[in-house]
């Protein structure tokens, strides 16, 4: 049937305007080409992090609408990720494999015009970027649910790279299966993470099936797609990757489920971001176990009017009660305030490691 006269004339106009936005699109590609040439013959970096931020804040500022601002940050990392590309391939390790929660903040954070490099386990990934097979790592750091992502936070005590970057995405876990039902499950096989953030649910719809913790949900997915016995809790990403049936949607106990995720990189072949007006600045310390010494850490941040956005402890391992904190501050040490803050901080601990500085995800 024909289309009425007034919808071709509507899709006329778009397609128009769709050719104007390629010839944009293609002159912006050219410019981040040169970008590209200077930065060779400087022997600089490709990946910005700071300038794409800046990038997106200001065209969520300008933006007069309809286009919602939450559409306009996806879009232009894609722009960007696009034009980056033609600079150089941008390599990025993650838990893999194909379908994990981990490679969604991969292609979210890089957008899709990256070289995926997907590994076995957390460690890999640190392994992976520190020797050189990845320019940057994507790992887990803290759930909304479950708390912090204990291997992660040990793993940053020790590892030479840093933070450049974060990024988080909403955690929907589904329960996929060959069989679109819930008869005859005799195992569920997903990361103990998953199987946590689902407990209620599990507990509620299948209480007589064993909860079987495997490397990862896309791994679980995987071998449910081996076996109809099996399920597994993935994202949908995942069920269409294992050709599965999304059982249940959205079994997590809650409905905010978040996961925050770090980039990293090796600091002898990125430097560190530089600021962009909204960062973060990580960093790990211990105090030694007396009276006050919490207050220590807390004093030289009040003195310099530096916020703290998060503070999270991890114990030693040393059979003392003592720990670790991770500590979140606002700011960039190119700031005074926050550099005073950070010199009066270190000598106030016995171990001190900045674990980087970076932009504030923008969404
Ligand atoms: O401005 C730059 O340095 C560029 O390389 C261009 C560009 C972009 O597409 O806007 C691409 C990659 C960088 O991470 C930042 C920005």
């Amino acid at each position: 049937m024909q289309a009425p006269a007034d919808l071709l004339a509507l899709r006329g106009q778009i397609d128009a305007l769709d050719r104007d936005l390629l010839a944009l699109l293609n002159r912006r590609a050219q410019l981040a080409q040169e970008v590209g040439e200077l930065k060779k013959k400087e022997g600089s970096v490709v990946f910005r992090p700071e300038r794409e931020a800046q990038v997106i804040d200001g065209l969520k500022a300008a933006n007069p609408g309809p286009l919602k601002n939450d559409s306009v940050a996806p879009i232009w990392r894609e722009i960007m990720s696009a034009c980056r590309a033609l600079e150089t391939p941008t390599r990025v390790a993650y838990l893999g494999p194909a379908g994990t929660f981990s490679e969604e903040a991969a292609l979210g954070y890089f957008g899709s015009s990256l070289v995926r490099v997907p590994c076995a386990s957390i460690d890999e990934v640190f392994r992976s970027t520190a020797a050189g097979v990845a320019d940057f790592g994507v790992v887990p750091v803290e759930n909304s649910t479950e708390g912090m992502v204990a291997r992660s936070l040990d793993i940053f005590l020790t590892t030479p790279l840093f933070i450049i970057g974060e990024t988080s995405l909403f955690v929907r876990h589904n329960l996929l299966r060959r069989e679109n039902s819930l008869e005859g499950i005799e195992a569920v096989c997903a990361h103990p993470q998953a199987l946590a953030q689902c407990h209620e649910w599990l507990s509620l719809h299948l209480p007589h099936a064993e909860r079987r913790p495997v490397a990862s949900n896309a791994e679980g997915a995987r071998l449910a797609g081996l076996d109809p016995k099996l399920a597994g809790i993935a994202s949908a990403r995942a069920a269409s990757e294992y050709g599965l049936h999304v059982v249940a949607p959205a079994i997590q106990d809650d409905t905010h489920n978040r996961t925050r995720f770090a980039i990293v990189t090796d600091p002898h072949r990125h430097p560190a971001p530089k600021a962009s007006g909204h960062d973060c600045t990580s960093l790990v310390v211990s105090v030694v176990n007396r009276p006050g010494a919490m207050y220590d850490i807390l004093a030289p941040l009040k003195r310099h009017g530096v916020s703290m956005s998060r503070l999270e402890s991890r114990p030693a391992r040393s059979g003392q009660w003592e720990y670790y904190f991770f500590i979140d501050l606002q700011g960039h040490p190119d700031q005074p305030a926050v550099q005073t803050a950070m010199h009066e901080l270190r000598d106030a601990c016995a171990f001190f490691k900045v674990l980087g500085t970076y932009p504030i995800d923008v969404h």
